[in-house]
């Protein structure tokens, strides 16, 4: 079996190369597919496997052996090429053409032997063409002469084949025929190399070779070389990634959603045709997408938000005071932050559906031995487990958001995934707390494991994969840029923690509201969120992200020095500056996660918003404990929460300023939402 090394390969026609310092390896046995847009260099590198070609520098094995070094015979008994347009003379006939095909073969005045009469006779079975083999080649359809050709190619019997696009012009069946014939070949051990443009026959090959302006731009197999962001790299598409029953990835090529439209004159009414189905089909994959993450965030909430009100029967239960209930609160954050810190690299680098499930499995055990512990410090173990998974499938999730969804869609998706903090709100923890109410503390987390297990059955049947990028976990991500948005979702998060862990202490201690009524409040409030996500995700598709989340700094402004000043006053205007006050400081994360992944490129997202993560999470704790410090208080009544407030204001500022800094930077640098996320993986990665 022979095996292709290229070596550091340089070739062209002229001054300019087209294959640049080129060094790949071509396995045996197996079918090798070139793909890469029009003018890349495949054929001239085809041509140079095939000693067609003259590289300028650089080397080529073939086997053990330079290529340059075989005789003229040997390498025609070697290797077999079947060019993009093979020309053969008027009126040669199939049977000629196969004939002309044994020259190798044979001595100059040997006559047609069993053995070349055995080979053409093959060659006609394999492709089909026995009937047609009396038949002048021109007289031939354009796919029947293809055919023609490649059982010419059969017939030279050689170890390596080498076709240049052999599939362009047969029938769906033919071509699977092809596919067929090409694989039995590398299974009886010769070695396949096609150039191939179609990408959903590409995906039956063994092995890929993309190439991208003469530089090899990836190889692999094809689930690990076919994803959106290779295909946006090489072709300057969007793409979804389907998968065959047989596993292999299908190709979905869409237009680039930024591009301008082509303008056509209009058909006359009565011959326009009716629906584009093509975008009805990914919106509705869209919309599944995003309704499996939104459900997934729910449970996510659900575990998080649900253990405070518990706290009371846990402190009973465990004989413990709350200080002890604080560092189950804590050991989760902490244990979100820290994985989210160093476990970011990891995400880059699998199926991202794996790694979501992986991490929701976790979770899942996580959430079920809090559920069934015995001693605090099991309780303990199982909070930091369940706070190290959940961080990492916020970034994942929002990674896997920014690769499937189009930047002008994604504030709507995750608009709506954010809204489950509504939802749970509203029916989650009620509902936990119903359940408690009926059988204790451990029935809400054994149902939450209940539905998070069910969920990710589903998630594993529904949820499409997602393959490793090119280039994926590589590159850096020390730019300034980048690091001060970390910076920003810093100060957004800090600003709002300032003030939100004592919502419940000043409404019922200083505002003397009833503990009755404050479950009522946070109905309300959680209704609010439900809505006003949805609309603000929609707004920033409509008006762009960074102004809805300069609009939404200013506009929190109010509602943060008004609710930290409020007095003693009639319930509806409590609960309505409560309301605003929630409405307003809780969705301020969906313009800044799109604006911060919209930044990214696709194969640093999911380290990116994994630090990012961490950030936010340091963000919540180091807010906490200095609003604590600030207020003081008797017990009942917090004191200076005014100037909480202020400091409150004093960060959004702040954050207005950051952003107003960086959007002005990445304008500067036609860093655009869009324009981002079409920067090329490898050159991005590693500027
Ligand atoms: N005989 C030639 N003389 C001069 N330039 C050539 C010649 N053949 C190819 N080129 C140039 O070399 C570059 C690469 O061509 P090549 O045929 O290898 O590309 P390709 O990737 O096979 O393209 P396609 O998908 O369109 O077949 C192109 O810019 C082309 O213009």
């Amino acid at each position: 079996m022979l095996e292709f090394r290229v070596d550091q390969v340089i070739a062209g026609y002229g001054a300019e190369p087209v294959l640049r310092d080129l060094s790949l390896q071509i396995p045996a046995g197996r079918v090798t597919a070139i793909v890469g847009a029009n003018g890349c260099g495949k054929s001239t590198l085809l041509r140079c496997l095939a000693r067609l070609h003259q590289a300028d520098s650089g080397c080529i094995q073939l086997g053990e052996d330079d290529l340059r070094l075989f005789s003229t015979a040997d390498l025609a008994r070697s290797v077999g090429f079947l060019p993009q347009f093979p020309q053969a003379p008027v009126g040669l006939r199939v049977n000629d053409l196969l004939a002309l095909a044994r020259h190798p073969h044979r001595h100059w005045m040997a006559s047609w032997s069993a053995e070349d009469e055995a080979a053409r006779c093959e060659a006609l079975r394999l492709t089909d063409l026995t009937e047609l083999a009396g038949q002048p080649l021109d007289k031939l359809s354009g796919g029947q002469r293809q055919r023609a050709w490649i059982a010419m190619m059969l017939t030279q019997s050689t170890p390596v084949l080498l076709l240049d696009e052999p599939g362009s012009m047969l029938d769906p069946g033919h071509q699977l025929e092809l596919i067929a014939l090409l694989r039995a070949l590398a299974d009886a051990g010769r070695t396949v190399v096609v150039v191939m443009h179609d990408l959903i026959a590409a995906r039956h090959a063994d092995w890929l070779v993309a190439l991208d302006n003469g530089r090899l731009a990836a190889r692999g197999s094809p689930v690990d070389v076919l994803n959106p962001v290779l295909l946006r790299q090489l072709y300057g598409i969007d793409s979804h990634i389907l998968t065959a029953p047989d596993g292999t990835p299908v190709v979905v090529p869409v237009r680039q959603a930024d591009l301008p439209l082509p303008q056509a004159q209009p058909l006359p009414v009565s011959m326009a045709s009716v629906g584009p189905f093509a975008e009805v089909s990914a919106s509705v994959a869209e919309r599944r997408l995003v309704l499996l993450f939104a459900v997934l965030q729910f449970t996510l909430l659900l575990d998080y938000m649900v253990l405070m009100p518990l706290g009371a029967a846990l402190m009973r239960d465990f004989d413990m005071g709350p200080a002890r209930f604080g560092s189950l609160v804590g050991v989760y954050t902490l244990a979100s932050a820290l994985t989210s810190l160093l476990g970011g690299r990891w995400i880059d680098r699998g199926d991202r559906k794996r790694t979501l499930l992986a991490l929701y499995a976790g979770f899942v055990v996580a959430t079920l031995a809090c559920g069934f512990a015995g001693q605090f410090g099991e309780l303990l173990v199982a909070r930091a487990l369940a706070g190290a998974c959940a961080g990492l499938m916020n970034a994942t999730m929002m990674a896997m958001i920014a690769d499937s969804i189009e930047p002008e869609r994604r504030g709507q998706a995750i608009g709506t995934i954010m809204s489950a903090f509504g939802v749970c709100a509203v029916i989650g923890v009620p509902s936990g707390l119903g359940l408690a109410a009926l059988g204790g503390w451990r029935i809400p987390f054994l149902a939450v494991a209940a539905l998070s297990a069910l969920w990710w059955l589903r998630l594993y049947r529904a949820l499409p994969r997602a393959p490793v990028s090119v280039g994926a976990g590589r590159g850096s991500l020390r730019s300034p840029a980048l690091a001060l948005g970390w910076v920003l979702s810093f100060c957004i998060v800090f600003a709002g923690f300032l003030i939100v862990p004592y919502l419940g202490a000043h409404l019922n201690g200083t505002l003397g509201v009833d503990l009755r009524d404050l479950s009522w409040i946070y109905l309300c409030a959680g209704l609010a969120t439900f809505v006003v996500a949805r609309a603000i995700g929609r707004a920033v598709d409509r008006f762009g992200s960074a102004g809805i989340l300069a609009v939404l700094m200013v506009a929190s402004i109010i509602p943060h020095l008004w609710l930290t000043q409020l007095q003693p006053g009639p319930l509806w205007q409590t609960t309505a500056v409560f309301v605003l006050f929630m409405a307003l400081t809780s969705t301020r994360s969906i313009p800044a996660s799109v604006w911060l992944i919209g930044r990214v490129p696709p194969p640093l997202r999911g380290r990116y918003m994994a630090v990012n993560t961490a950030s936010t999470e340091a963000a919540s704790g180091l807010a906490a404990g200095c609003a604590g410090w600030m207020t003081g208080g008797d017990g009942a009544v917090l004191q200076h929460f005014d100037r909480v407030g202020w400091l409150a204001a004093g960060v959004t500022c702040v954050s207005l300023c950051l952003l107003a800094g960086l959007h002005r930077f990445g304008a500067s640098q036609g860093a655009s939402t869009t324009k981002a996320d079409r920067l090329t993986p490898v050159a991005s990665a590693e500027s």
